[in-house]
């Protein structure tokens, strides 16, 4: 199967050879978070992932991915991901909230969301559509769809 490639982006030599993956997951969602990788592993083995911190160290460990860590989440790790969201680095978002806890940096969780919503970059918040995304940028992939 050919590296998954992004989505939507013009066929220039700048534009990033494979699709850019952020995870992140709160602590009551992390177990989802490592099963649905799981899942995936063969495919987001072939994408560029990113994750914040706790996240990434999990699915390094449990999964045997290969990620690139940010700050945890309280410490701004959303925030660098949604900086690099903002500029057109990263191509599709899954966020497993806990929709059941407080969170002492919601206005961070708000503002990843938001420049998801404002740069109409794919975003899923819990398994199901977590699924249904990395299913269909898999068959996407493997179709030859995205850049050429
Ligand atoms: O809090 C988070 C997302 O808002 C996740 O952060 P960690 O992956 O570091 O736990």
């Amino acid at each position: 199967m050919t590296a998954p490639t992004p989505l939507d982006l013009p066929a220039d030599s700048a534009a990033p050879a494979r699709l850019r993956i952020a995870l992140i997951a709160h602590d009551g969602k992390k177990d989802e978070m490592v099963m649905l990788a799981t899942e995936f592993a063969d495919f987001l083995g072939g994408c560029e992932l990113i994750a914040t911190g706790t996240t990434g160290l999990r699915l390094t460990a449990e999964v045997g991915l290969a990620v690139e860590r940010m700050l945890s989440g309280p410490h701004g790790g959303d925030l660098q991901i949604g900086a690099r969201l903002a500029v057109g680095q990263i191509d599709a978002v899954v966020f497993l909230r806990d929709p059941m806890t407080p969170q002492p940096h919601e206005p961070d969780i708000n503002a990843l969301v938001r420049a998801c919503d404002v740069h109409d970059v794919a975003c899923a918040t819990n398994v199901a559509s977590g699924r249904l995304m990395l299913r269909s940028l898999q068959v996407l992939g493997a179709s030859g769809g995205g850049r050429e």
